[in-house]
């Protein structure tokens, strides 16, 4: 047992001492014990996102298009797989419900219909690759699903079938095929153009864009690259000069294109800037059909301002038959092969099923698209405070009459570290997870904890406060203050009547340390039972005799009181739920004004 004293003598309790008490739990939510932490020296395991099914069934993983057998392998081992490919939208939506994560590639659209069909169950969504335009990342989130991707894997196969097309277009080779194929032996139609020395702009330097440069400066081009977004020193450590958007396309021969989709990149290339481009610019797109304006790229190609084209990927997959791009005669097709070699298939499988498996055991890939992404070493010290977090949004909400009216919420946080070093992402998520979860039937997680919050009209301010002292914790104290609302238990009420409580961690347990202005010290553990009494003797045997003999266990018990024989605070730590008879009995005390009973 601990005892400690009030800081702050200034508490206005109601003349007419409230006599209440409140059962408040939600015992089907999910605890913060699901949530798994990584070791130290796995870096692959980075944040968490509670994604467990809970009910210990083995997870079912719906498979829509191909994957490697080493990616399926390793999603058997872990759960039910259902590889169902070529699957109609509507098939997609009809059984999605059964499943708790889906893996697709580029072939699959992800729509919102997706999550709302899923009716929650869908937890992860894998795509086996990079290019995650075909997910609905919005809805994803607002569904609290985690979306990964591949985004390493093949790199080098799409950067290798950019440079496949790049010469196979200089030199006329699908052309010069087809037309001997067909009985011809045409050598003067098809001399092609040389690489070497000619300039090749990359539009996109980011992984494929980097490898095709290097490739290209092999073949003796001299590259240079625009990407609003990339280091210079990446660029100057392989010989390539970064470039204004306007540059790249007035000087360059060739221009290759490795941005991904978004609203900003879409139609990039469009008849406003092939008219900026040289004449006679041969175009090679591994990136994505929706960055070039086809029908732009046809007149360009018609007036003689795009010479060729090589193109792996169209705004529509399959393009029409009659596509007059696709038919054009110096345009060379591929159907989205950039990824397709076994290496990288084999490689991407793997990259996906690891981090599928990976989030439905509750923790997040390093290749979370939606989700913030935290260190290993940084969850590792926060862990306690993740718990600590979302026990006292948990707390604080029960503490008010009606905790649906919760709209302001205060969140400080003291360190004597400096307060720019910490990063309250995760902390911040876990007590929009604590506040909302216990008066709703939302989930919360990482993924949509602040659009939760959002939608729910809760405002949510943090402030770092920082304490001089040894840097050794990355927190001191963590404080919830929820305002506008009326308090079940007065006390609670901080003297500009918030409600408050506030914790810290202790030899990396988490402890309730304050409520409303009473300190009390209690492991954040089972249940509390907050009452306010006159201190006087006796008062933690009477209520220990009551807990005891209707079997509750007690676990801690803390006094924070005013002053000798003022007001106190008992908190009761139990790990059995009381009846509402024992609760009752605590509450018939003759000394005790106000008491609350808190589920964490
Ligand atoms: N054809 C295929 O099979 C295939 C295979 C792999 C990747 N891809 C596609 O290639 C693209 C690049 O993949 P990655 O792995 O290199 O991705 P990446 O994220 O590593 O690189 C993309 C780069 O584009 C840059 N970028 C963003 N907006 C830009 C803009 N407006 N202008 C210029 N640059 C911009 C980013 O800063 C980033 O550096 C993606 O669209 C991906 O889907 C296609
Ligand atoms: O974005 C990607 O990774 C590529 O476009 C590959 O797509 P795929 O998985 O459909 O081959």
């Amino acid at each position: 047992m601990s005892t400690a004293a009030s800081s702050s003598i200034s508490i206005s309790l109601a003349t007419n001492p409230l006599k209440n008490f409140s059962l408040s739990s939600r015992s089907s939510l999910p605890s913060a014990s699901s949530i798994s932490f990584p070791s130290r020296n796995n870096n692959r395991r980075l944040i968490l996102v509670s994604c467990t099914t809970g009910d210990g069934s083995k997870p079912t993983i719906l498979v829509a298009e191909k994957l490697g057998d080493a990616g399926v392998k390793l999603l058997e081992d872990f759960g039910n797989v259902d590889c169902s490919y070529n699957m109609t939208y509507e098939e997609l939506n009809t059984k999605i419900s059964l499943c708790d994560a889906l893996i697709v590639r580029s072939g699959t659209k992800v729509g919102r219909e997706v999550f709302e069909s899923s009716r929650g169950r869908l937890k992860v969504v894998g795509r086996a690759g990079v290019g995650i335009d075909n997910v609905d990342l919005k809805a994803a989130t607002e569904f609290g699903c985690l979306v990964v991707n591949a985004p390493t894997a093949n790199t080098i196969a799409a950067a290798e079938h950019g440079i496949a097309l790049l010469a196979a277009m200089a030199r006329n080779v699908a052309q010069a095929d087809e037309s001997v194929k067909a009985g011809e032996w045409k050598r003067n139609k098809y001399v092609g153009v040389s690489l070497v020395g000619k300039t090749l702009a990359v539009l996109g330097f980011g992984k494929v864009g980097t490898e095709v440069a290097r490739r290209a400066k092999g073949l003796g081009m001299r590259v240079i690259a625009h990407d609003p977004y990339a280091p210079a020193d990446r660029a100057q450590a392989i010989g390539v000069e970064l470039v204004g958007f306007g540059e790249a396309l007035a000087t360059a021969d060739f221009i290759s294109l490795h941005m991904p989709l978004t609203p900003a990149t879409s139609k990039i290339l469009n008849d406003e800037t092939f008219a900026k481009m040289k004449k006679g610019v041969r175009i090679v797109n591994v990136a994505r059909g929706g960055v070039i304006d086809e029908d732009a790229l046809v007149r360009a190609l018609d007036a003689g301002i795009v010479a060729q084209a090589a193109l792996d990927v169209f705004t529509e997959e399959p393009p029409a038959e009659d596509s007059p791009l696709v038919q054009h005669e110096r345009v060379t097709v591929t159907p989205h092969l950039g990824a397709s070699t076994m290496e990288a298939q084999e490689g991407v499988a793997i990259e996906i099923a690891e981090a599928v498996v990976g989030a439905l055991n509750g923790e997040l890939a390093a290749t979370a698209v939606n989700a913030p992404m935290v260190s290993a070493e940084v969850l590792t010290e926060l862990k306690p405070y993740v718990i600590l977090a979302e026990k006292l949004g948990r707390l604080a909400v029960q503490l008010v009459a009606g905790g649906s009216g919760v709209k302001n919420v205060k969140v400080s946080y003291t360190s004597s570290r400096a307060t720019d070093d910490l990063d309250t992402r995760l902390l911040r998520a876990m007590i929009t997870k604590g506040i909302i979860e216990p008066i709703s039937d939302v989930y919360v997680n990482l993924v949509n904890a602040d659009f939760t919050a959002k939608q729910r009209g809760l405002r949510l301010s943090e402030e770092r406060v920082h304490l001089d002292g040894s840097p050794e914790n990355p927190l001191e104290t963590i404080t919830v203050k929820l305002g506008n609302v009326e308090s079940k238990f007065a006390s609670s009420l901080s003297e500009s009547g918030e409600v408050k409580v506030e914790g810290k961690v202790k030899d990396g347990v988490p402890h309730l340390t304050k409520v409303g202005s009473f300190e009390v010290d209690v492991t954040l553990e089972g249940s509390i039972i907050l009452c306010r009494q006159v201190d006087q003797p006796g008062m933690i045997g009477t209520v220990g005799s009551i807990l005891g003999e209707s079997n509750v266990n007690v676990n801690f018990m803390s006094v924070g009181r005013i002053a000798p024989r003022k007001q106190a605070i008992m908190a009761i730590g139990v790990d059995d739920q009381p009846s509402r008879e024992t609760l009752k009995k605590i509450g018939e005390i003759p000394a005790v004004e106000e008491f609350v009973f808190l589920k964490l």
